[in-house]
């Protein structure tokens, strides 16, 4: 499989601390890959560099073949990368409809924002509220939504955006046990069509949707492979324990 996204030698100096040293890897389209690593290994870091949100020191990333090393957020959220940080960043004023519509008007300009909101919900953004599970609430104000329902919206509203590329960082944190494991079974669903970089600390949830699991170290990989070949790595148990 072609990669989607190439990660090479990729680094970040902050202040003379290397957060990001010397990392490459690559996730094919379509693929959800888990970003492991004890705190501070540079996870959320490497997320900010891919998104845009950081600037790097050295190295490149290339999505889809073009060089974005150094490309300005907003141009690689046009490109498809999208980012669902860990606290949600939608509209709490405005429906779950509202809230779907404006994610959506960020490609298609207000004109065609305008026309949307004129108009009943459209078959885009109805399909992926029904991905999601919020099709039944798309009337209801967004502050009204539990916790992981709030979390979903913010994934549907990637989905809107038409990001290939879904970066998640820690998306079940403070979910319930019934909450993770929907929130595991929709991105179970979006893989293959999306791909999927999550950074995750619930190893019940990686087990459930983890295809590949690379595992980060001060910065740098440390291991890659299946979930089971990582439990059993004997250098990550040993950036674990040691932490
Ligand atoms: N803007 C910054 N300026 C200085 N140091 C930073 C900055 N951002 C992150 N760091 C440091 O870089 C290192 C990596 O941070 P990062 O948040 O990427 O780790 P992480 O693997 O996501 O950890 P956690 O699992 O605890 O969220 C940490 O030591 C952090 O303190």
């Amino acid at each position: 499989m072609a990669s989607q996204l190439e990660i090479t030698g990729l680094q970040v100096d902050f202040g003379g601390f290397k957060a990001v040293n010397n990392l490459s890897f690559s996730v094919a389209r379509g693929e959800l890959l888990c970003l492991l690593g004890p705190n501070g290994a540079g996870k959320s870091t490497t997320l900010d560099l891919i998104c845009g949100k950081t600037m790097p020191t050295g190295g490149r990333i290339a999505f889809e073949g073009e060089d974005i090393t150094f490309l300005p957020e907003y141009k690689r959220a046009r490109c498809g990368v999208g980012r669902k940080f860990q606290v949600p960043s939608v509209f709490k004023e405005l429906t779950v409809g509202e809230n779907m519509e404006v994610a959506r008007s960020q490609r298609s300009g207000l004109m065609a924002t305008l026309r949307i909101f004129a108009s009943d919900m459209n078959g885009p953004i109805k399909g992926i509220l029904q991905r999601v599970g919020l099709f039944e609430l798309r009337k209801e104000k967004a502050a009204n939504l539990s916790h992981g329902q709030t979390q979903w919206l913010e994934i549907a509203m990637l989905l809107a955006q038409n990001s290939k590329l879904l970066l998640m960082d820690e998306p079940t944190a403070g979910m319930t046990i019934q909450e993770t494991q929907k929130t595991a079974e929709i991105f179970n669903a979006l893989k293959g069509e999306h791909t999927i970089i999550v950074v995750e600390h619930d190893m019940q949830f990686v087990r459930k949707v983890a295809e590949r699991v690379t595992v980060l170290n001060q910065g740098s990989v440390l291991a890659e492979g299946s979930i089971a070949e990582i439990e059993t790595n004997a250098a990550v148990k040993i950036a674990y324990l040691g932490h």
